[in-house]
């Protein structure tokens, strides 16, 4: 497998699944991708986040070989996608965000076709659908019409048909959009099993904070650029702003603390939001103000904080906002 190519330089690092370095890209004069470098580990869960137009699904394309690059060096799978195009294709899946199944097929034809597409052999085909349909818990569905099926079976129905090749990385763009949790939770389990038995690299977009928590390595990206990198830990240690939430005793400790924090926020009648400043913001303010506070809540940093505070978006806005919208009164369309 190429994944080896990085490691066979001798190098201790582990070996990249996907390498970009000063990635150019514009449409005409617009910039999409302002000279963009990122790694991912091979067999490592990576989360590409950033607010509409930032340009994630041009990254996407490039690194799937649907769009060139006009500068910059990228390889996936150890291979150039400018110089090894085929290579690259052979060695990704993709899952879309738009379904792209045939739905007058059963499950098994749509398999079987991309298995006929990707040069497999009858045999490979047949082992690979039976283990695919094992994976997404879609055996009894086999002979089924797609056109039959809810959502969420088609979603992972679409996963079995990216993974039928055995990709080495699988590229999700929005994978849970609009799926209820009990689904999400079910077609991450499906991922993961395929993470940790045979080393598949996860590269996902996705609005779904638990999603991104679950990453090993989360890249934020905006206008372009990359804005913050890390693991969710550490971008909510570095990053991240903790917050005490307190209930003055009396009207006239609200408006002593409010003096004595002007910034302080004031989330609902009553209460405020101080932002912690410092290993001894808590002990300070309790000398000085604990007698006068009827309640407190501390809350520990959060990704969603960390995002909002970078791009001043909130992670949810798209998820919960058009796209996904539209795509509920199109399934309920779809029902009657
Ligand atoms: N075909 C195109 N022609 C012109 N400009 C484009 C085209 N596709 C994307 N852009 C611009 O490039 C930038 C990056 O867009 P891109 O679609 O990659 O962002 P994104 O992060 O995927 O956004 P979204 O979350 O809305 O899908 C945006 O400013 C967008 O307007």
């Amino acid at each position: 497998m190429t994944l080896a190519a990085s490691s066979a330089k001798g190098s201790a690092a582990p070996a990249l699944a996907i390498d970009v370095r000063g990635l150019v890209v514009r449409y005409g004069a617009q910039v999409a991708l302002d000279g963009l470098s990122l790694s991912v580990a091979a067999g490592s869960s990576f989360a590409l986040l950033g607010p509409n137009g930032a340009g994630k699904s041009t990254l996407m394309s490039v690194l799937s070989t649907l769009r060139q690059a006009d500068a910059g060096e990228v390889r996936v799978a150890g291979h150039d996608v400018r110089r090894a195009a085929r290579a690259v294709r052979q060695s990704i899946g993709m899952v879309f965000q738009d379904p792209s199944l045939d739905d007058r097929l059963s499950a098994e034809e749509n398999l079987d076709f991309h298995g006929r597409v990707y040069g497999m052999s009858g045999r490979e085909r047949a082992e690979a659908i039976d283990r695919m349909l094992a994976l997404v818990e879609l055996e009894d569905w086999r002979e089924a019409v797609v056109r039959s099926f809810s959502g969420g079976m088609k979603r992972r129905l679409e996963i079995a048909r990216a993974l039928m090749h055995a990709p080495g990385i699988l590229f999700l763009d929005e994978p849970t959009v609009g799926l209820d949790a009990q689904t999400r939770n079910k077609i991450w389990a499906y991922l993961e099993a395929e993470r940790q038995s045979r080393g598949l690299t996860l590269f996902t977009t996705t609005h779904y904070i638990e999603e991104v928590a679950a990453a090993d390595q989360i890249c934020i990206v905006d206008r372009g650029r990359i804005i913050a990198e890390g693991s969710p830990e550490a971008l909510r240690r570095d990053l991240g702003q903790p917050w005490l939430h307190i209930t003055p005793a009396s009207e006239a400790d609200y408006a002593a603390l409010l003096a004595a924090f002007p910034d302080a926020r004031t989330p609902a009648a009553g209460n405020l939001s101080l932002a912690v400043t410092g290993e001894d913001f808590v002990p300070d303010l309790l000398a000085r103000f604990g007698n006068r506070l009827s309640a407190m809540r501390y809350e520990a940093p959060t990704l969603e904080g960390v995002f909002l505070s970078l791009t001043g978006r909130a992670l949810r806005d798209r998820a919960e906002g058009g796209r996904e919208a539209q795509r509920s009164a199109g399934r309920r369309a779809g029902r009657r």
